[in-house]
């Protein structure tokens, strides 16, 4: 087998317009149609030939068989179109596009990158869709059983979209996510303008229910508080000459049920969120004082939620709440005084003297904002053995606003589930980098909705609210007079504030991240390597030409590699930052902290302090790489760094123990969530030997996780209870989202890969805080992989 031909087209889904102009990558001149275009039989063995080879799943293949069983007459184009919409969900895709399909056919399914060396290679999809025209498979998506345009009892729905050539084939479920989706979206959207009576009501329901509390009536149309926004907003927002995309987020999310914020990092997006809480809370609070909105913050994973946790922290002690209280209680002084006078010249009766009880409690009513971030997953209420949650339209979330932080991670899927969950009144605020890769499971949410975010497109109307709420006029090249909905709820914050011009992760990010209308790919490549060259003190870029340097690099850090050594840099807030590390850093510190004479049970205190230590350096550095087999993987780099700190006399153990064993020292990542253990998908522990109760001067291994609870920062696992757990010396850069490190060292493999994109590149630089080392294993393919953009297929946005 030949590796596919054009290699500027390895993303199928790549841009729809040069797709379509491109040169279809179907043979020339065919000879005759392939026989399993026509015969369910031949479809059969050809999609049992795939399945052999890796090319398409199992899973794929028994949906083949049992649509085939239940409607023996349906069309074998059909059928096969059914396989690989199966197939596109495995690779993130939410439906199969017969148009983009048939332009560059053989990345319908999973070819190995560089070609099969096998004899016999069944045919390519090229081959065997050769023959085929757009309008002759479309003809073939109709059958009753099987497939619907719309809502319906069929396994598989057919959309086409827009213009006829736009075909798209769904699995049911799959299309009912999306119709949640943007259903919740829209209905969430359309009424932002009109006061809610129906929320207004809801105030009166107790805290226990769940029925939302919030009036969204307020930000817009409020007549008891005139003022009280823009009032808010400017204790929130120091004045500024340029335009302040923060304080627009926050107006802006404040204004509708459903709400985005999308930035790069360090562009302030937790920071928003947190005025933006602050914010409504204090709206609320003139209304109904005693009765603050429940909020609740959530993320994808227990990496994502503990960052976002301990960010956050931070933030909401530095809210300016004492100014706002003040606001709120002139606010409520002001309102009864109004009505105290209206009463008394209207009647001679007492006035309502439910005034100092309204004062009262607003002044001793702290602006509450939570810290405590979950997972969407302890969210809903996950139940074992089932993807149903306990959570659902049903049985609807007690809350009044749900933020979702790192919401590019969040499938489609789970974010259906989410929205469902969530009351009618209730807001929603979705934080996330639009640019990053998207989940692996099916659907890229976040980017589809931001697909008009860079050019924001507010209207005349919302450019006119967002003034007399923040005082900004917004300059014009923003405003479009056909705006959409959606588009009046996004914001885009677009100045870093952790990495300014001087920084090289910024400028990497930066020049990475132009989008490929922007600019020709020599541009792009060009721009990137003016960054690399620069000499910028927070970047390295090494290319592999000798075995050591990767060692020494995941060993010492390669400082030396840095301006000064990396010393005297200090940070956007100018504390100073130590110079960057390698893994021998965590392992010093685990062998020079070790309590020592004290055993585990009678100084508990002791070891948590010991093993938060060693997390913590462990969170200095690391390595992140794109693929999982292979040298240039997860597990040749795992092994081989593991001897190599071996052989460093960092770690002890034989090679079979540092391949499939324990040892103190292995830094494990959690692969799936457990729910037993309290551990979840995403979270990093280390194994650490502690002396053993039962055999006095040996000891055990236990497994040290983090945790967010103050009283007991540290959960202590045996081994032997943990089933999902990895290696984590290398770590591929999709399991990395969500997480930060001091010091990142992003590999990319000698070839170039389809997986290998702009996105994937992007996301891994930006887990960079202070220091990015970014290791070509051969010059040239950080170029190519620049060029090439991922774009999942799905009709959201
Ligand atoms: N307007 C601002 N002026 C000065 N510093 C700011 C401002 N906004 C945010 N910062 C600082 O910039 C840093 C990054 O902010 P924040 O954590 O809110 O960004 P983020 O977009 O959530 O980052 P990421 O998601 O990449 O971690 C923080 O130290 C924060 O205090």
């Amino acid at each position: 087998m030949s590796k596919p031909k054009d290699t500027h087209t390895f993303d199928l889904f790549g841009d729809a317009v040069e797709t379509q102009d491109a040169q279809p990558s179907i043979a020339p001149a065919p000879v005759s149609a392939h026989p399993a275009l026509s015969d369910t039989t031949e479809l059969l063995t050809l999609c049992e030939r795939w399945v052999a080879r890796g090319w398409l799943r199992d899973l794929d293949r028994a949906l083949v068989r049992f649509l085939a069983t239940e409607a023996p007459d349906a069309p074998a184009l059909l059928l096969l179109a059914a396989a690989l919409a199966s197939h596109q969900l495995g690779r993130g895709h939410v439906c199969l596009d017969l148009n983009a399909t048939l332009n560059a056919p053989d990345f319908a399914l999973s070819l190995p990158p560089e070609g099969d060396d096998l004899t016999d290679p069944p045919p390519l999809p090229s081959d065997v869709l050769a023959t085929l025209t757009l309008s002759e498979w479309q003809a073939a998506l109709h059958h009753p059983l099987l497939t619907s345009e719309g809502p319906g009892n069929t396994p598989l729905v057919v959309v086409t979209a827009h213009s006829a050539s736009e075909t798209r084939l769904y699995l049911r479920r799959y299309w009912q996510y999306e119709q949640t989706l943007h259903q919740q979206i829209v209905s969430r959207l359309e009424d932002e303008n009109t006061p809610h009576t129906q929320a207004m009501n809801d105030n009166a329901t107790t805290a226990t229910d769940n029925r939302c509390r919030r009036p969204i009536y307020w930000a817009i149309g409020d007549d008891s508080h005139p003022g009280l926004l823009p009032q808010a907003l400017n204790v929130l927002f120091k004045p500024s000459d340029n335009l302040d995309w923060q304080k627009t987020a926050c107006a802006l999310a404040a204004r509708s049920r459903f709400g985005i914020i999308t930035g790069g990092p360090g562009t302030g997006k937790t920071t928003t969120v947190v005025r933006l809480l602050a914010l409504l809370q204090t709206l609320q609070l003139a209304h109904s004082p005693s009765q603050p909105l429940r909020i609740r913050l959530a993320a994808p994973t227990g990496k994502a939620a503990a960052r976002l946790n301990e960010s956050i922290a931070g933030q909401v002690s530095s809210l300016p709440l004492a100014q706002l209280e003040k606001l709120l209680t002139n606010c409520v002084m002001s309102e009864d005084e109004t009505r105290r006078s209206a009463t008394k010249t209207r009647s001679l009766h007492p006035v309502n003297e439910q005034f100092e009880e309204r004062f009262n409690t607003v002044s001793s009513s702290a602006i509450a904002i939570p810290t405590e971030v979950t997972t969407l997953h302890r969210l809903l209420g996950a139940r074992p053995d089932t993807r149903h949650f306990r959570h659902s339209a049903a049985n609807p979330l007690a809350l009044d606003v749900l933020v979702i932080d790192e919401a590019s991670m969040v499938d489609i899927e789970m974010m259906a589930a989410v929205l469902s969950a969530l009351p009618a009144n209730a807001q929603c605020v979705l934080l996330g980098d639009k640019d990053q890769l998207a989940s692996v499971e099916a659907g890229s949410v976040l980017g589809d909705l931001c697909r008009r975010a860079e050019a924001a497109h507010y209207t005349p109307e919302t450019a006119q609210w967002l003034e007399s709420a923040t005082g900004q006029p917004l300059p014009s090249e923003y405003l479009d007079a056909e705006g959409q909905p959606l588009d009046q709820a996004i914001t885009m914050l677009r100045v870093s504030h952790r990495f300014n011009k001087h920084s090289g992760i910024g400028q990497l990010a930066q020049a990475i991240n132009q989008p490929r209308h922007a600019q020709s790919d020599r541009e792009k490549q060009q721009a990137v390597n003016a960054v690399l060259r620069h000499g910028y003190p927070d970047l390295h870029h090494l290319t592999l030409s000798e075995d050591t340097a990767l060692d020494k690099l995941v060993i010492h850090g390669s400082a030396d590699k840095f301006l000064n050594g990396g010393e005297g840099r200090t940070n956007h807030k100018n504390e100073p930052i130590a110079p960057p590390t390698g893994y021998r850093h965590y392992l010093k510190v685990l062998n020079a902290q070790r309590p020592r004479g004290e055993s585990f049970e009678d100084n508990p205190a002791a070891y948590n302090a010991w093993a938060a230590e060693v997390l913590s350096a462990y969170s200095h550095f690391q390595l992140l790489c794109v693929l999982r087999k292979g040298p240039w993987g997860v597990e040749g780099l795992n092994l081989h760094i593991a001897k190599t700190l071996r052989s460093e006399k960092l770690l002890f153990g034989s090679d079979y123990t540092l391949e499939k064993g324990w040892y103190e020292g292995r830094p494990v990542l959690v692969t799936q969530n457990d729910y037993g253990l309290k551990l979840m998908n995403g979270d990093i522990g280390i194994t650490l030997a502690v002396p053993d109760p039962r055999t006095p001067g040996k000891s055990l291994l236990r497994v040290a996780f983090p945790t967010s609870d103050p009283e007991k920062t540290i959960r202590w696992v045996l081994p032997s209870r943990l089933h999902a757990v990895e290696t984590v010396f290398a770590m591929t850069v999709h399991k990395s989202q969500g997480s930060e490190f001091l010091h990142t060292a992003l590999l990319l493999p000698p070839t170039i890969n389809p997986i290998l994109t702009r996105e994937l590149v992007y996301t891994g630089i930006t887990r960079a805080r202070d220091w990015l080392t970014l290791v070509e294993a051969k010059r040239g393919v950080l170029n190519e992989a620049v060029t090439r953009e991922v774009m999942r297929v799905s009709g959201i946005g």
